[in-house]
């Protein structure tokens, strides 16, 4: 198995476990951790996903880039079923996926690991950290949403150069864009993201649910329709009868 699954409590951790390619995320792996999400969609115990890699170099290399080569070698449409299909509609998972998943960059996020960063709703990283999209290396575009989401997140100038150059940037620098929330010390990078998750659940699953929900599916139109998501997932927090939980609390506290 390449991915490791561990519960504790609320909070889900996936770690893809592939050290030795520095969990590149070839097919089966990309396919067990569709299956795994699938899986804690539905376990209502769980309120939260952090997502890490194996080892200390590498959070993913990317795709499987064999993989890759299979799919490319049988033509044109089996290389966007196989490769541009299966993998947007894995980063839109996350991307709109119910629960926060937290993606931990334990080492380099380089092509597909990069776009999982970019796609997931919260992300810290090690000091160690360091993100690049290489495919132009490779002789074709991030295919994963890479040129979609990063330009929407840094503006078209400073994600252009990550897409164009290939190069890598640092843990630092990949904070100053936005792509992390924040960089701790190598060794504090699972504690801090345990730490990120328990703020959130804390809450309500209904809120959290909405405020997800309201953020991934508005920010990308004009604001009068951003504000219609946002009546919507409002609506959609509020108890059928009653207040909410913390409204309730709020009001008992004398
Ligand atoms: C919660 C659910 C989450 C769901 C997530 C799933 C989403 C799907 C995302 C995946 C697909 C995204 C598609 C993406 O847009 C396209 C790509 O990612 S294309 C690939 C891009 N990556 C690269 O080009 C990096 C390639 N690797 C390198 O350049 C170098 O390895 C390195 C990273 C610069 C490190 O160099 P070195 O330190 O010298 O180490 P080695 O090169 O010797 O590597 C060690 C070992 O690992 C193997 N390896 C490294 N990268 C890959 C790879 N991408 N594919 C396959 N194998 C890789 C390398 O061959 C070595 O193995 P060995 O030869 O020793 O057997």
């Amino acid at each position: 198995m390449t991915i490791a699954l561990d519960l504790d409590d609320a909070v889900a951790t996936i770690t893809i476990d592939r050290p030795a390619k520095l969990n590149a995320l070839d097919y089966a792996t990309i396919d067990a951790l569709t299956r795994t999400l699938d899986d804690l969609e539905s376990d209502a115990a769980i309120r939260a996903v952090i997502l890490t890699g194996a080892g200390d170099r590498a959070f993913s290399a990317g795709a499987d880039i064999g993989d890759l080569a299979r799919s490319i070698a049988g033509g044109r449409d089996r290389a966007l079923r196989e490769i541009v299909r299966r993998g947007q509609g894995l980063t839109r998972r996350i991307e709109e996926f119910p629960k926060p998943v937290i993606v931990a960059v334990n080492g380099l996020a380089y092509g597909g690991g990069c776009e999982v960063t970019e796609a997931a709703p919260l992300a810290i990283a090690s000091e160690r950290a360091t993100f690049a999209k290489p495919e132009i290396t490779l002789g074709f575009p991030p295919p994963f949403g890479g040129t979609q989401r990063l330009p929407r997140h840094v503006g078209r100038k400073r994600g252009l150069e990550l897409v164009l150059t290939g190069d890598p940037i640092d843990a630092t620098r990949a904070a100053e864009l936005g792509i992390v929330n924040t960089v701790v010390a190598h060794d504090e990078l699972l504690p801090a993201a345990r730490a990120l998750a328990a703020r959130v659940v804390r809450h309500s699953p209904a809120a959290v649910r909405a405020c997800l929900a309201a953020v991934t599916r508005g920010i990308n139109v004009p604001i009068d329709e951003g504000l219609a998501v946002e009546a919507a997932w409002f609506a959609a927090a509020l108890p059928e009868h009653g207040v909410p939980e913390g409204v309730g609390h709020f009001l008992a506290r004398r």
